[in-house]
């Protein structure tokens, strides 16, 4: 743990699934990262925090290609991110699935249809009655009841619509997850349901997933390690416990406030 360093192979031997080596992001005079490494170990739970506009979103964004960076190296899944031939991007994209901060479902379509867009992009040979089959398994998946299908997301809480949006990340059976601020906006109750959602799919998907939150609970829960941005960087990236012993004042401020106090006691 601790700081990070620059070789792309971790102690142990593995390559990591993500790997950021010197990202620089800006925008106009307006510099988000500078010399920003980190790495994303196989099935592991990664949290990413970080004040409010430190980057978090634009680091996601950079990891999966929205964003293309000023200057820097990423690596997912072993491939190159920066510099893709539009198939290659492609072939990439069908091996992650994304859970956006508002769900981002469309909502025009049922829950069932958003799920089955994915498959439809990937596998147009795919036709009903299978395609109905496998979006209800997805959906099953994440816990929505079966009568959640034909509904459209309006006609949803804020916590089925989450885990809509994450039946349709699963759709393509994805080995990375990438989630924004996925508790965010649910009560504590479906805060704590989405987080055992979470560790109970990658336990049994083997799943590494990437997660922005601000929610202490989440990341005393189901967090492996925390990677900490700010000052344009990953300060540090360890367990909550390694990162306590860091003597970081946004950090201490962050894990051992009145609220992070009560995560750990909870
Ligand atoms: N496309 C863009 N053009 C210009 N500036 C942008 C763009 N995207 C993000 N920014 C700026 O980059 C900074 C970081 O934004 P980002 O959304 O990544 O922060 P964050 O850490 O995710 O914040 P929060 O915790 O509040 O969600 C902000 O100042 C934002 O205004």
């Amino acid at each position: 743990m601790g700081l990070m360093g620059t070789s792309p192979i971790l102690d142990n031997g593995e390559t990591p699934i993500i790997s950021v080596r010197g990202l620089k992001n800006s925008f106009g005079d307006q510099v988000i990262h500078e010399g920003l490494d980190l790495d994303v170990r196989r099935g592991e739970i990664l949290g990413v925090v970080g004040g409010s506009g430190t980057g978090k979103s634009v680091l996601m964004r950079s990891v999966i290609g929205l964003q293309k960076p000023t200057t820097g190296e990423i690596d997912v899944l072993g491939e190159n991110m920066i510099d893709r031939t539009e198939d290659e991007a492609k072939n990439i994209r069908r091996r992650w699935g994304i859970l956006f901060q508002n769900g981002a479902l469309f909502s025009t379509l049922t829950v069932a249809e958003n799920v089955e867009v994915p498959i439809r992009e990937y596998f147009p040979f795919i036709r009903p009655p299978l395609l109905d089959e496998i979006a209800s398994y997805k959906i099953a998946m994440t816990g929505l009841p079966t009568n959640a299908g034909p509904k459209y997301p309006s006609e949803l809480s804020g916590g089925m619509i989450k885990r809509a949006g994450l039946a349709r990340a699963l759709a393509l059976d994805p080995e990375l997850l990438f989630l924004d601020e996925p508790t965010a906006g649910l009560d504590p109750i479906a805060a704590q349901g989405f987080d055992e959602l979470i560790l109970g799919l990658k336990e049994r998907l083997g799943l590494t997933v990437f997660l922005i939150t601000h929610d202490l609970d989440t990341l005393y829960a189901i967090c492996d390690r925390v990677a900490v941005i700010a000052d344009q960087k990953v300060i540090a990236v360890g367990t909550i416990e390694e990162l306590l012993a860091l003597d970081h004042p946004w950090i201490q401020e962050y894990f051992n406030g009145p609220r992070g106090r009560a995560a750990k006691a909870a």
